[in-house]
């Protein structure tokens, strides 16, 4: 059985090509037109697409082949409790699914690294009432760049630990936007532990692999966390 997975965030699209439970290749793409493409060439039995950005309509023109779209009506591996489910992350809820097809039990902290920071919790009797977002690692640098007047337009090289005192204008950018995630995750890990001993994290999105670091006895990385909860609600809707 080929499934195909998309993942539709805000900066990219990211695929999965899976064979049943196995991730065969990962792709990413910067536009519908390239997933159609790329999809088109595949065999696959079944699709499902998850996409922060654009509506069923929008996709089913632009693709024109058929996929399973992730809606509120989908079913999932949880109980939704948040305020305002309609407006939920579709991404949200994969890494929320995500996060119970490698830990089946017990509470689970998901920390996702895309545009946006999310923090998501799992308890242990499955059901999800919220987290947190705040600005992704990108989205920082471009906004000090954007809402002031002398700093640049920086970034991080892959795998660079920046040092914690910045001795010029980039590296004190650096260290800002890198110890200021660093910091907020720690916090966010070491209060949620007190609430839920035996407390399992996982980091994943684009920017899960400069806080690798962070990997220990009870924190995972695993940077296509939402590819595997995709596939894993994919089994759940259609019956493969
Ligand atoms: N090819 C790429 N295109 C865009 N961003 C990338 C790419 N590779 C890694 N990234 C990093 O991944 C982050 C986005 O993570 P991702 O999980 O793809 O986000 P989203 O789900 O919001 O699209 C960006 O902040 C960027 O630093
Ligand atoms: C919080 C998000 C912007 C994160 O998206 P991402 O950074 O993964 O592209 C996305 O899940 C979203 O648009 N959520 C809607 C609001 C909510 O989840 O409550």
């Amino acid at each position: 059985m080929r499934q195909l997975i998309v993942d539709i965030g805000n900066s990219r699209i990211k695929v999965g090509r899976f064979d049943g439970k196995d991730l065969l290749e990962e792709v990413s793409f910067s536009d519908l037109e390239a997933l159609r493409i790329y999809a088109v060439q595949e065999a696959m039995d079944a699709c499902i697409i998850s996409s922060v950005r654009y509506d069923e309509p929008t996709l089913r023109n632009a693709l024109g082949f058929d996929f399973h779209y992730l809606t509120i009506n989908s079913q999932l591996p949880f109980h939704n409790k948040y305020g305002t489910p309609h407006t939920l992350g579709v991404d949200r809820k994969a890494a929320l699914a995500g996060a119970r097809a490698f830990f089946p039990k017990g509470p689970v902290l998901v920390i996702d690294l895309g545009s946006c920071i999310t923090y998501d919790l799992l308890d242990a009797s499955d059901t999800f009432t919220g987290g947190s977002i705040s600005p992704g690692l990108s989205m920082r640098f471009r906004a000090m760049h954007q809402q002031t007047a002398r700093l640049p337009l920086t970034a991080l090289e892959k795998e660079q630990q920046p040092s914690l005192v910045g001795t010029d204008t980039v590296a004190c950018m650096q260290s800002g936007v890198y110890y200021g995630i660093l910091y907020e995750m720690e916090g966010f890990i070491r209060q949620y532990a007190l609430r839920y001993p035996d407390l399992k994290v996982i980091i994943c999105g684009g920017d899960s692999f400069f806080f690798e670091t962070l990997t220990k006895d009870h924190i995972f990385v695993i940077p296509n966390l939402v590819l595997y909860g995709l596939n894993r609600i994919l089994i759940d809707n259609v019956n493969l």
